[in-house]
């Protein structure tokens, strides 16, 4: 196996890896750092927990060292967490060189942002929509003579889901120079590939992890069969267990909606666990304090929604509960890969409802791994279900009478003011498309019950016919 010294790092480098505990390169940071360090674009697949921060962090800082200036490498990342955590690898390994490093992401402070843009860091940190907000309100930093552009959870950043970041790295891109070299990394890519190849990229390296499972072995992969209405009073179980059993162990619980992670967390609290909430419905500096009490182990359980599922990196996460089963295999793969990183030990559970045994059989189609189901005694569980769903439901009524679906309605006005968009506007298209959709379901309804009745109509004629066929055999029969 190749050391980072051969891989073309410099002795100082090499020395700032290994008092981070990085000692032998992975994989991924064995085959993507030398064509990167030749001044190939590069696009890297491999498992979550596997080293792809280092695998692009570790080239930049090197080339930086023989050339330095700002704004010399620009990073994209999905989250505002991440931003956070990838700056602070580039920080700290490019501490002897004096690196200067800006985050910018969207709610924080936009002057002060500003006004680090302007002088020049060596490396921005972003994520897309709120650089994209200083490139068109601002015009004292420039990044065209950036030589590295790197998008983390490359995928993501252009898929289209609910956050679309599509308009923003146009914007973003049309800054850049064309003479720059673009490196690309997930644990999901190959998906996204098509799309990958558009970002105008100069014949890239490809890298793969050869592995017919996407998530790493040491993860235990589990599910626990449940109906909708026993699901919390298993999730309770679950970390009752856990707790009991583990000191040092950290739980993160994945759900579907911000108001589901609220109500969560009240409850948990309720029972006396100590945990904290993570979810795009928070101000930004308390989203900031509860990932760093989490990560500090103050909290063992952390709430949260997808905003969490990619890239963080919190080594004591031991257990990932997906309170509801993902609906895409691909948010599955990032969720699970909260835990069991760098060769660490990890379970993952997930709650199914028999409404989504098809998601898990997509999931294990994807992932090449049939999950197993968890052992659970249910007679315990059936014991604190009533004492579970009842205090749920005062935590819902209490959560009724605050403003949080206020805020909820709040926040998505700002969010399309900020793109742009009228949310009057928008709210009335949004109406006029909702009727249209339900004069179309209740149309195709109709034609349904009308097609229902033809055939029911037929159905009788033919059954009077052959009545009648009948009658007259029989009468012919006697005569
Ligand atoms: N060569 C190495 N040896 C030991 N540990 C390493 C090495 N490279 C990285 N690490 C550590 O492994 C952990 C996971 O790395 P990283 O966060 O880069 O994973 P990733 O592949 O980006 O995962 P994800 O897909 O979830 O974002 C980090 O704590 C990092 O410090």
């Amino acid at each position: 196996m190749a050391d980072f010294s051969s891989l073309g790092l410099s002795d100082w480098l090499v020395k700032q890896c290994k008092q981070l505990g990085i000692n032998k390169p992975t994989p991924v940071q064995e085959n993507c750092m030398p064509p990167i360090l030749e001044g190939r674009d590069c696009m890297g697949c491999a498992k979550t927990g596997s080293g792809k921060t280092a695998a692009f962090v570790l080239p930049v800082v090197q080339k930086l060292s023989e050339d330095p200036y700002g704004i010399f490498c620009l990073v994209l990342t999905p989250t505002r967490e991440l931003a956070y955590q990838i700056a602070e690898q580039f920080r700290v390994l490019g501490k002897p060189l004096g690196l200067r490093d800006c985050i910018i992401v969207g709610g924080m402070d936009m002057v002060s942002q500003a006004l680090e843009l302007s002088n020049q860091p060596h490396v921005v940190v972003a994520t897309p929509g709120r650089l994209a907000d200083h490139i068109r309100s601002s015009d004292t930093f420039s990044m065209s003579k950036i030589q590295f552009l790197i998008l983390d959870e490359a995928d993501r950043l252009l898929e289209q889901g609910c956050t679309d970041f599509t308009k923003d790295l146009e914007t973003i891109l049309a800054t850049l120079p064309a003479k720059r070299q673009t490196l690309l990394f997930s644990a999901t890519l190959t998906d996204t590939l098509h799309e990958l190849k558009n970002i105008a990229m100069n014949k890239p390296f490809f890298w793969e992890s050869k592995s017919e499972t996407r998530t790493v072995e040491e993860l235990d992969q589990r599910y626990i069969l449940t109906p909708e209405k026993v699901k919390d009073a298993y999730l309770v179980h679950l970390i009752q267990t856990f707790t009991d059993e583990h000191d040092d162990w950290s739980i993160i619980i994945f759900t579907n909606t911000c108001k589901d992670c609220q109500v969560l967390t009240m409850m948990l609290r309720e029972f006396n666990f100590p945990t904290i909430s993570l979810h795009s419905m928070m101000k930004q500096k308390q989203r900031f304090a509860n990932l760093a009490k989490f990560k500090a182990s103050v909290f063992k359980i952390l709430v949260a929604t997808d905003v969490a599922a990619r890239g963080l990196d919190i080594p004591t996460v031991q257990v990932v509960i997906n309170h509801n089963t993902p609906g895409l295999p691909k948010i599955y793969i990032h969720r699970v890969g909260r835990t069991a990183r760098a060769g660490r030990n990890g379970v993952s559970i997930t709650l199914v409802t028999q409404y989504d045994i098809h998601l898990v059989h997509s999931i294990e189609g994807q992932i090449q791994t049939k999950l197993k189901e968890y052992p659970v005694e249910e007679k315990e569980v059936l014991k604190i279900l009533t004492q579970v769903n009842v205090t749920r439901r005062e935590i819902e009524i209490k959560l009724e009478s605050t403003d949080f679906d206020e805020k909820k309605e709040i926040n998505k006005r700002k969010q399309l003011i900020l793109e742009g968009k009228d949310p009057d506007l928008e709210a009335k298209r949004k109406a006029e498309l909702e009727k249209i959709r339900s004069q179309k379901k209740k149309f195709k309804l109709k034609i349904q019950e009308s097609i229902q009745r033809q055939k029911h109509g037929q159905l009788k004629k033919k059954l009077i016919k052959r009545k009648q066929l009948k009658k007259k055999k029989a009468a012919q029969a006697t005569a």
